[in-house]
């Protein structure tokens, strides 16, 4: 087996040229084994393969740098830099990340996980490499989807200036999750239907020198090459800014490839070279799928069907179904997405509302004050986004819709610990960013009816307003509890004394668990149902304080600036002894696995908490 021979960087510079596409097979055989049980980012990963290999040969690494955008894209980068045994464990506890890790190999030179970072990085290393006088290329791979987003903008801006090398190579599968949308992906379904622009240049040239005085004909048109480009690439765009265009070439031939980058080496600019790749490139399903196979679950090989398909209801589903009733009931609600149509559950509203949907790509800064300014003009609009990806909006939530008090209402998933995809898309930080912001209302439910109410509420709210909610199962248990939504006021579970558990949102479940426990070992205690992690409820705290020995605070967020620490806050107003125990992710990067060994590991699990507890408690006594 060719792939045996690569065991660490560069190796591939040793296979024979006529076993590349050999050897891309056996890569793409290996991802899909490997992935059928781990699950991963199957389908932008067969289409790199070639694009990677064609790369590797090119450069040398680790002198050579190479920056994966969002980087879930770089699994036959790992292959080929000595990372195979990896694979077993890709993504799982204590296992290799499914993103390029500086700290896991020396050819990781830049760590990604959010969208649109690599021409910013890049051109920084190209910075680092100049001003310190070294001689090693330095490339940036970024896809067309990651191409949607503003970062990308602003650094191809920046970089359209330099006088020294740069590579950037967009990978172009005419993708992102879902269907690339947009100005940009227009132009470059363009560029990419026109024929090959290196084809056409040899082509003309070709039959130009065939003609009387022809050579002298082409000496002028190679001189006045851009003016010559104009005539025969559509838009222009890069070139116009003053980054030079290669391309566009087949990202699945590798001696083109080579051929392409050989030149994009001699350039003494910024140079975009134009690579089109196909998703899901040899597995059947995942080209007919390449949403469904863009982070894939395990899979059966033979029918690309889930390994174990799902029974059960998520949040994002109880999300997609609710949004398409307030739909229904009201014109004026509007949805946005950013690139996660799919991810988002709004993929449904989408299909029955096509004109009150927008997907503005990997834009989540520009998602959040075009919701301000749909809101400004009169309408009702959602924005959905993932937790760790609204971080990019910080500025546009403050400045664009709390401080005119616009009602948008912010429907942030994958709130909490998400798992595999690890330390970049764990969301524990949107409590404390939103709660730094005047007339937020942040308020997280404790089950799948609870997100429903909070929802129909919070769409005639009439002000800013967030609703928080985890990846995964959609808690089905307390249904019986299900008083009104009022605002800022939490729900009393459970009334015991002794311990208060003062739950907000995913956590109430493990609150109930925690209660058992803490029953079993003969302790009595309440459960606060927390419901609003903005504005707390002073009351609800009061009462925890006057009728329990401890109040223990749980949130999926970090401790600083979270429910939590409000909660203490108040406390201490009402009685400056009132002990408060804050259950919440500890102040650090976690990394991936299952969000149960997760919650083990940062000691939120009942057992952990209830270890806790019960110290507390022994030193009350
Ligand atoms: C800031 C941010 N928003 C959203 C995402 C989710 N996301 C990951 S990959 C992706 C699509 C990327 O498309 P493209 O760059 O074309 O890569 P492809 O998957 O097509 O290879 C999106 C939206 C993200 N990683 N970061
Ligand atoms: C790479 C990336 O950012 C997305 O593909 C992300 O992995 C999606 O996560 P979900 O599976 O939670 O939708
Ligand atoms: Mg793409």
């Amino acid at each position: 087996m060719l792939l045996n021979q690569i065991k660490g960087v560069n190796d591939i510079q040793d296979i024979n040229p006529s076993d590349y596409q050999e050897l891309a097979q056996e890569i793409r055989d290996f991802l899909i084994e490997k992935l059928s049980h781990t699950g991963g980012h199957l389908g932008s990963n067969l289409g790199a393969v070639e694009l990677t290999m064609a790369l590797h040969l090119s450069l040398n690494l680790p002198e050579d740098k190479l920056i994966w955008d969002v980087g879930h894209q770089s699994y036959t980068h790992k292959l080929l830099t000595g990372r195979k045994d990896g694979f077993d464990n890709l993504r799982k506890f204590g296992g290799m990340s499914g993103f390029p890790k500086r700290k896991e190999s020396e050819c990781d030179c830049f760590d990604t996980g959010h969208s649109s970072t690599s021409i910013s990085a890049g051109l920084g290393l190209v910075k680092a490499r100049d001003i310190q006088g070294g001689t090693n290329t330095v490339v940036s791979v970024i896809g067309d989807g990651s191409l949607t987003g503003g970062m990308a903008y602003e650094a191809l801006n920046n970089a359209a200036k330099l006088e020294t090398n740069f590579i950037i190579v967009l990978n172009d599968n005419n993708m992102s999750i879902s269907e690339n949308v947009g100005g940009m992906s227009k132009y470059l379904n363009n560029v990419r239907t026109a024929d090959a622009y290196l084809n056409i240049k040899e082509g003309i040239y070709n039959t130009l020198k065939e003609m009387p005085r022809g050579e002298k004909v082409v000496k002028g048109i190679r001189k006045a090459k851009s003016s010559f480009k104009q005539l025969v690439v559509p838009g222009m765009l890069f070139e116009d800014m003053g980054i030079t265009y290669l391309g566009p070439v087949d990202g699945h031939n590798i001696p083109a490839m080579l051929r392409v980058l050989q030149e994009a080496k001699r350039t003494r600019n910024a140079v975009m070279v134009h690579v089109i790749t196909q998703k899901g490139k040899g597995f059947a399903p995942a080209e007919r799928h390449p949403a469904r196979f863009h982070g894939a679950e395990p899979f059966d090989i033979e029918t690309g069907l889930p390994a174990k398909p799902r029974t059960t209801a998520n949040y994002t589903d109880i999300f997609s179904t609710v949004m398409t009733k307030l739909g229904a009931r009201d014109e004026k609600v509007v949805a946005i997405t950013a690139a996660m149509l799919d991810g988002t559950g709004l993929k449904r509203f989408r299909n029955m509302y096509p004109e009150r949907l927008f997907d503005v790509g990997i834009a989540e800064e520009h998602a959040v004050t075009f919701a301000a300014g749909l809101a400004a003009g009169g309408l009702k609009p959602v924005v959905a986004i993932y937790s760790s990806f609204l971080q990019r909006a910080y500025d546009q939530i403050l400045h664009d819709v709390c401080m005119q008090k616009l009602p948008v209402v912010f429907a942030i998933d994958r709130a909490g610990l998400v798992g595999s995809d690890g330390e970049t898309h764990q969301g524990v930080f949107d409590l404390s960013y939103l709660s730094s912001i005047p007339d937020m209302c942040i308020m997280a439910p404790k089950n799948k009816w609870e997100l429903s109410d909070m929802m129909k509420f919070a769409i005639s709210f009439g002000a800013p307003i967030a609703i928080r909610y985890p990846r995964g199962e959609a808690y089905a248990g307390l249904k019986e509890y299900r008083a009104p939504i009022e605002m800022g006021k939490s729900e009393l579970l459970y009334a015991e004394g002794e311990v208060c558990l003062m739950a907000l949102g995913s956590m109430v479940k493990v609150a109930e668990q925690v209660k058992q426990l803490l029953n079993e070992a003969g302790y009595k205690c309440s459960i606060i149902n927390a419901r609003f992690a903005k504005p707390i409820d002073l009351e609800a705290v009061e009462w925890a304080v006057r009728n329990h020995k401890l109040i223990v605070t749980m949130e999926e967020n970090v401790a600083s600036g979270g429910y939590g620490e409000k909660v203490r806050d108040a406390v201490d107003g009402f009685k400056s002894d009132g002990k408060v125990l804050q259950i919440a992710v500890p102040d650090r990067y976690v990394e991936h696995g299952s969000v149960e060994q997760l919650m083990q590991e940062i000691g939120m699990d009942a057992d952990s908490i209830v270890d806790r507890i019960r110290k507390e408690m022994e030193n009350a006594r």
